[in-house]
């Protein structure tokens, strides 16, 4: 993908009245082992509302494992996290979700054999206050509530431009659209935050494009704080307001792009892999 392109991308969402708010997420001197193995050393940055932050870095530098402490798969040894100021206590991945926190996986964890639409609906488990028990006593209600599901699910598809495909089973679908509806999957908790782990890895060049359009017009339209990881350098360079870049488990630059590109350490990192 060329970095024009991108640009072109960029502008044409209208993002600049976007405005960069509060700090949500405040990682303070956080640090994870996996038995001798050092995953993050001593790591702190912090993201802010409606702002795209990418973590950049090669391969093993920590990336993955910085997006599970943000949303609660991994806890660190050492550290502190603000959650809108306030210390985050030891939390679970469902609670994430109720704090507003979706992601999406580096390999796709979708129900192959399921349509589109059914995946889709997975999205809103967390929001369904009617469970089984529900549904026999108080079928009126239940009723009422899984409508209100399927619109909102609908406004997703619609928004994504997949609706030519909402029966279709996962499994069937090509790679780069079966990372579309991972996105929808997503969506339709209606995040605060989402957390993309190489949302276009492994996709061509217009497949990345329209995912590159889609990201934007989330956090344009929806306000959604982006917290990427991903690999393509014009993709991140063009698209985000601060990157963070990790080498070895270490934070080795942050900031704008501009800024992040002309760091030394930061060239030195990348020419000395293959990235
Ligand atoms: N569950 C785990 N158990 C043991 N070691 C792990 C685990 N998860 C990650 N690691 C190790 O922690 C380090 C950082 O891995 P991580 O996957 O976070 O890096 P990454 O930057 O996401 O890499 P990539 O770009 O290849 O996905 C690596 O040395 C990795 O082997």
């Amino acid at each position: 993908m060329m970095m024009n392109d991108m640009a072109n991308v960029a502008s044409s969402t209208g993002g600049g009245g976007r405005r960069i708010g509060e700090v949500i997420l405040d990682l303070k001197n956080i640090s994870l082992r996996f038995g001798g193995v050092k995953a993050l050393t001593d790591i702190s940055f912090d993201i802010r509302e409606h702002e795209i932050r990418s973590i950049i870095g090669p391969n093993g530098a920590g990336k993955s494992s910085m997006l599970n402490v943000i949303n609660g798969v991994y806890h660190p040894q050492e550290g502190q996290i603000l959650f809108r100021g306030e210390p985050r206590q030891k939390m679970e991945p469902h609670m994430a979700a109720a704090q507003g926190i979706a992601r999406t996986f580096q390999n796709i964890a979708l129900f192959k054999g399921m349509t589109v639409l059914d995946n889709i609906m997975t999205g809103r488990n967390l929001k369904m206050k009617c469970n089984l028990f529900h549904h026999a006593l108080f079928f009126g209600k239940a009723q009422r509530e899984e409508i209100e599901h399927r619109k909102k699910v609908e406004e997703v598809i619609d928004f994504l431009e997949i609706q030519s495909i909402r029966k279709t089973p996962v499994g069937r679908l090509p790679y780069g659209l079966q990372k579309r509806v991972e996105l929808a999957r997503a969506l339709a908790a209606e995040p605060t935050m989402l957390l993309l782990d190489e949302p276009m890895a492994g996709m061509n060049v217009e497949e990345k494009q329209d995912m590159c359009r889609f990201i934007l017009d989330v956090n344009d339209q929806f306000g959604t704080t982006i917290v990427l990881i991903e690999h393509d350098m014009g993709v991140v360079m063009d698209i985000s307001d601060r990157v963070v870049v990790l080498d070895y488990g270490k934070k080795i630059g942050d900031g704008p792009p501009d800024e992040v590109k002309n760091n030394p350490d930061v060239i030195a990192a990348y020419l000395g892999t293959s990235h």
